[in-house]
């Protein structure tokens, strides 16, 4: 799904009501009916009990609440417009205006008279946003974000815009919820707004698909549509040799708990066999809990030194609780200046760490390796940023230079390519910040490389896959108590979920 601004959407919004031979009025009339549906099925019965407040604006935004007023009030929801006094309010705005009748009129001096709870809503500016909002605006946004129950913003947080840099300090709602229309906006995504996103669901409000399909954009955000498409079928005459051969080259002593989850991880994720190159520490630890993988034990008997590097591998995954000491550096060293330069690989943890404090070896990644670093690991790789916005152009100049794939984790992580594409994940939740969920997405990378996924595509599949183990478990477990390995249980879970329908049961 791609991620797009105001100004891409206006041009979309036309087309569409040329090509589908609808007036605006009627696209509006669209995005305030999906709005209500999302409300009614996020809020379920509860809707009925809570009073209803919403706060329109001049524009289509709040043209889109007081439609959304309407029909609340149609429904017989207890239901209160508040619009806010214009000169010039937009024409579709001036429709519902009519449609709906009784409202109350207020100014940006007045102190607005707000129910002390329920819902309310929050239509005073979406995509038409062109600056951030002066200090005029601090008293009514003030207001609401104060108010004692949820506040949901329609498309955007008001005072937020689709995707500039806004100085944190300026007038912006604190949306519990954003029903965001068509497509994700870029400021949606990045940490430093998460304050003012508490989550988002989009609305398919039917946009012309061609134009939608059209419109240019490095940023994309990785939906289920979008990777399932990926995930290859198995053929009946398929064996263990068609699969690949995976390879995770890591542990140390008190850390060989990261490969037991990355083996497992990968195994769960359908590599056709699995080695796995450990301290001799690893040895026992390793047969014992993951008996499918076979070893490759080292010379190093609590750290790694030799990293041997014998078989025929499709992909390695390296770093997982490897440590960094000196014989280790050495022998990583010796076998990244070893690799051939069409080896598939995926770095992570202690790889990325020895790559920050010895730049030189960076020239002997070979192309299209997957780096997967945390916001501390990206820090020490890229260096220091001061926004979101240049952490994206950092990341974006790092991963040309040295022909790499940057994946950078969190909430919302974001995959960058060497063109410059950037692709959000969709999946995952805050129940993931346990040591640990890193190793289980190495595994899972390092097993779709081995089976010949092309490493953009292995990123993303894994990315979301991991992601929806995560959403799986929190049904189960919830957010505080789960952990990594419950990810690795609900991965079958979550290839079947992804799986295209076959239509012979
Ligand atoms: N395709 C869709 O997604 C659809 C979206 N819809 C809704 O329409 C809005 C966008 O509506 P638009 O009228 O373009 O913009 P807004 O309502 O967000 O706000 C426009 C008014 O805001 C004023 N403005 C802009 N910046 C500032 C500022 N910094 N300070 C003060 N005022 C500002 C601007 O006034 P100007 O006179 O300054 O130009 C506009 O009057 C979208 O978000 C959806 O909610 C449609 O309903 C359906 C299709
Ligand atoms: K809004």
């Amino acid at each position: 799904m791609k991620i797009l601004n105001g100004a891409q959407l206006q041009l979309i919004d036309q087309l569409t009501i040329q090509r589908q031979g609808i007036s605006s009025w009627e696209l509006m009339e669209r995005a305030a009916l999906k709005a209500v549906e999302a409300m009614e099925s996020d809020f379920g019965e509860g809707l009925q009990e809570l009073p209803i407040v919403i706060i329109c604006g001049k524009g289509n935004n709040g043209g889109d609440g007081l439609a959304i007023g309407r029909i609340l009030g149609e429904q017989g929801y207890n239901v209160e417009v508040k619009l806010l006094h214009s000169e010039n309010y937009s024409p579709d705005n001036l429709i519902n205006q009519q449609k709906l009748g009784a409202k109350e009129m207020f100014t940006l001096d007045d102190d607005l008279k707000l129910p002390a709870s329920g819902l309310l809503i929050d239509c005073l500016f979406g995509s038409g946003l062109h600056s951030e909002l002066g200090i005029s605006w601090v008293n009514i946004i003030r207001r609401i974000n104060g108010f004692g129950g949820p506040v949901v913003s329609i498309d955007m947080p008001s005072g937020l815009l689709t995707d500039r840099l806004i100085d944190s300090g300026a007038p912006m709602v604190h949306a519990d919820k954003v029903y965001t229309f068509q497509v994700p906006k870029l400021n949606l995504l990045l940490p430093a707004y998460g304050y003012a996103v508490g989550g988002f669901t989009v609305l398919d409000i039917g946009l012309d698909t061609q134009a939608l399909d059209e419109a240019e954009g490095a940023y994309h955000y990785t939906v289920a549509e979008d990777v399932a498409g990926l995930l290859r079928p198995r053929s009946r005459f398929s064996h263990k040799g068609t699969f690949g051969h995976a390879c995770l080259i890591g542990g140390s002593e008190g850390k060989m708990g990261a490969v037991v989850m990355s083996a497992r991880a990968s195994l769960r994720s359908g590599c056709g066999l699995l080695t796995a190159v450990v301290p001799q520490i690893g040895h026992p630890i390793l047969q014992s809990t993951v008996p499918e993988a076979m070893l490759s034990v080292d010379s190093g008997k609590l750290q790694l030194e030799e990293f041997s590097n014998n078989g025929n591998f499709q992909a390695f995954g390296v770093g997982i609780g490897m440590g960094k000491g000196e014989s280790t550096v050495r022998g990583f060293s010796k076998w990244m200046q070893d690799l051939k330069s069409q080896a598939r690989i995926i770095l992570d943890a202690d790889a990325l760490n020895i790559l920050s404090e010895h730049a030189d070896l960076l020239k002997f990644l070979p192309r299209q390796t997957i780096l997967t670093p945390h916001p501390k690991e990206l820090q020490r790789l890229i260096g220091e940023w001061s926004d979101d916005y240049e952490k994206i152009e950092m990341a974006k100049t790092f991963a040309r230079a040295h022909g790499v794939i940057l994946l950078i984790k969190g909430a919302h992580t974001a995959i960058i390519d060497e063109d410059g594409s950037c692709y959000f994940n969709s999946t995952g939740n805050p129940g993931m910040a346990t040591g640990g969920s890193g190793d289980v997405l190495t595994g899972i990378i390092c097993s779709l490389l081995a089976q010949g996924y092309v490493p953009l595509e292995a990123a993303k599949l894994g990315v979301f896959i991991h992601g929806l183990t995560a959403d799986l478990a929190k049904e189960k477990f919830g957010e505080i108590s789960m952990l990594p390995t419950d990810l690795i249980d609900f991965l079958p879970m979550a290839f079947e979920k992804l799986k295209p329908r076959s239509y012979l049961a």
